[in-house]
């Protein structure tokens, strides 16, 4: 009998090479564990409810902030009833602080009341105030990523910054530009009506007092609504059977509760955990940060996998002061310049300088297929050169996902734990995660890895966690669950920041994003609802880096307002507003960007696809048209942020209309 190889060369075809056969066997072994998890969680992302939205109080009370200090601001002045403002930012996070800061340069920030901050924490810093597990740091580099090091300037002390120095800075960049007053905390919006006569946003809002006090209600109006509510806010946990009848202590990683594991976030001793049988539920970027330390001080450890991360060297050093001065802060707009440097390595574009991060995600290259990359050029939509593109995506992450094997077995002692921590999805399905302790934690003997074969724990009782029918007795259950999907309510902004927003004529934001699908001008703005911005990754360009990102976004919207007000002139004021052929014609690009976004469709499920929501075939022509149109800049973020600068230097504010009003 001919063989395989004989066969295909005497029927005419070329003879597959070594990587052609590597890439079926791979392909094969993703489609097989992608399906597993598929079936065993046919409810997709229903099979998780955010800890705000669970029907137990136990479960639900895990949401609080615990890091607010109510007395200290109580003691703060209202903000009264009725207010008016120029601007409200929703988010203090480093994508509410940026908006902030940026519109004060510009000198759009003229009066004491022209600017209010609005976040439902109790301090600034978004996903650093709530999370403060012991391990956390930031995987892009501290020099990259905090923003404002020149303004302030701070020098980070490592290359990679731990949680808590985020924070500080956090606290430092709203310091530096006197934000703390213009903050008001512990409160959401609830709902943000336009006002057609008046030309004004009215905003609802709750203001939590501490639970000693009733909670205020209170109308603000505001010119511009400016929003950033951030990527992943809202933690979840899968809806395992008696879960919340678990007897000991219970916890979310985006709310480490030190009272019970001991330690701080500036000191991961978490001695508390001595003695103790601790369950960890998820693998996730949460997890391989959190894990090693648990492993220190935990009796045993039991870490219950359902996906194991793909775990790459971290190689986490102290910043060199001379190297700091010399190379790296030498001179006037070298963090925005080291940015896009960073940006350019990961994603092809063309540059001459070296790579100036040069760690391991600029090396990790395949992750290309999710931020785009200049080196193919536009994607023709077409099935053939699709397919030429994520076949060659998929020959990128061969030595990315190869990479990340053999350090499992360079690390990991025990050849079965070591073949149950190897990823089996491609490179851009999930954060790639950093870390040179993790893998070694398992050689440990108090540590545990219960691989639950793709399928997740089965349920819990008093006494701890079910796997397969067998009972795991554990005195803490940690919940490295993870958070909403960032695709909830199709990536409608409105929803994300949990708002009923009611452009023109009471129009719902949310109805108009599901009967046409993604409709934006650069992601950032749409037609009825007037002076609203939002930072949102979608019908936009976007990196790895999120503050890259972000500045790149609020960059646009800045330019936007500031060329607005100034048609409008001294003592008036501008409404700004998408038009349709604007967003129309956007959506248009985005279409046209959409086929190079086509290897994530066979992903393993996660947050990046709603649990493999995303991803599954289109029902009809109208569902695959509104799902091109969910794109993203598909050259990459460099290219993206010159058309930007070009749109905003040419000054037409083409796809916008703006009015002037008198103030
Ligand atoms: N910039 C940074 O340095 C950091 C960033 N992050 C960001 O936050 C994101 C979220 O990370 P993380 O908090 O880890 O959340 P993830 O969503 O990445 O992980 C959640 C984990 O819970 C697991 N899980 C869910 N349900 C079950 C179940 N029923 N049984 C067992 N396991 C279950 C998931 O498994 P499965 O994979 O199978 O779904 C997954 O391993 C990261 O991807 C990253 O973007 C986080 C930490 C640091």
């Amino acid at each position: 009998m001919a063989s395989a190889t004989e066969a295909s060369a005497g029927a005419g075809a070329s003879i597959p090479s070594e990587e052609d056969l590597k890439l079926h066997t791979l392909q094969q072994k993703y489609t097989e564990e992608a399906t597993k998890r598929l079936q065993a969680r046919p409810e997709l992302d229903d099979q998780y409810v955010a800890l705000k939205d669970s029907e137990e109080s136990r479960v639900q009370a895990l949401n609080d902030d615990i890091w607010v200090d109510h007395a200290a601001l109580n003691a703060r002045p209202l903000i009264p009833d009725g207010s008016r403002c120029k601007f409200v930012v929703l988010g203090a996070g480093f994508g509410g602080q940026m908006l902030a800061v940026e519109l004060i340069k510009a000198g759009l920030v003229k009066g004491p009341s022209d600017l209010l901050i609005i976040d439902g924490a109790g301090g600034f810093g978004g996903t650093w105030w709530w999370n403060r597990y012991p391990g956390l740091h930031c995987d892009v580099e501290s020099y990259i990523y905090m923003p404002y090091l020149e303004e302030t300037g701070y020098m980070p002390k490592f290359k990679y910054a731990p949680g808590h120095e985020i924070l500080e800075h956090a606290q430092r960049v709203a310091s530096h530009w006197n934000l703390n007053e213009k903050a008001l905390f512990r409160s959401t919006i609830t709902a943000a009506s336009w006002d057609d006569d008046k030309n004004l946003w009215t905003l609802n809002v709750v203001e939590s007092r501490g639970p000693s006090e009733e909670k205020r209600q209170l109308k603000i109006q505001t010119e511009y609504f400016l929003s950033a509510f951030g990527i992943l806010h809202t933690p979840q946990v899968p809806k395992v059977p008696g879960l919340a009848s678990f007897a000991g202590p219970m916890f979310h990683t985006a709310r480490w509760d030190y009272s019970i594991s001991g330690g701080s976030p500036e000191n991961p001793q978490v001695t508390g955990l001595e003695g103790k049988r601790v369950g960890i539920l998820g693998t996730g970027a949460t997890a391989v940060q959190s894990i090693p330390h648990i492993a220190k001080f935990a009796k045993e450890l039991y870490v219950f996998q359902r996906t194991p991360s793909a775990v790459y060297e971290r190689g986490q050093r102290p910043t060199d002061p001379e190297e700091w001065k010399t190379k790296i802060a030498y001179k006037k707009g070298w963090q925005l310049e080291r940015m896009a440097n960073y940006s350019a390595h990961m994603i092809g574009h063309p540059t001459d300088q070296p790579d100036m991060v040069d760690d391991e995600s600029t090396k990790l290259i395949a992750i290309r297929a999710q931020l785009g990359t200049p080196v193919w050029g536009i994607v023709q939509p077409t099935p053939e050169a699709i397919t030429e593109h994520v076949t060659r995506l998929l020959k990128l992450n061969i030595p990315c996902g190869e990479k990340a094997q053999a350090r499992v077995d360079a690390i990991v002692k025990d050849p079965e734990t070591a073949a149950k921590l190897k990823a089996w999805y491609p490179l851009w399905c999930k954060r790639p995660t950093y870390n040179d302790e993790y893998l070694q934690t398992f050689n440990q003997p108090n540590v545990h890895l219960v691989d639950t074969d793709g399928k997740g724990v089965d349920a819990a009782n008093e006494r701890g966690v079910i796997v397969a029918g067998k009972e795991y007795p554990l005195d803490i259950i940690i919940l490295g669950t993870g958070f909403r999907t960032p695709l909830e309510g199709n990536g409608c902004p409105a929803v994300k920041m949990g708002v009923d927003v009611r452009g023109r004529g009471g129009r719902s934001f949310r109805e108009k994003w599901d009967a046409q699908g993604a409709t934006t001008l650069h992601g950032v703005a749409t037609s009825g609802f007037p002076n609203l911005f939002f930072l949102n990754a979608i019908q936009n360009g976007s990196g790895f880096n999120w503050v890259f990102s972000a500045a790149t976004w609020i960059r646009n919207i800045v330019g936007t307002i500031s060329t607005a007000e100034k048609r409008a002139g001294e003592g008036g004021r501008a409404v700004a507003e998408v038009t349709v052929p604007g967003e129309e014609e956007w959506a248009g690009v985005m279409m046209y960007h959409a086929a190079a976004l086509a290897a994530q469709s066979g992903c393993t499920p996660g947050y990046t696809n709603a649990s493999g929501s995303f991803g599954k075939p289109p029902k009809d022509q109208a569902e695959m048209m509104k799902m091109a149109r969910f794109s993203i800049w598909s050259q990459g973020l460099n290219s993206y942020c010159q058309m930007l600068e070009d749109y905003q230097a040419d000054g037409s504010l083409k796809g916008y209309e703006v009015t002037t009003l008198a103030g």
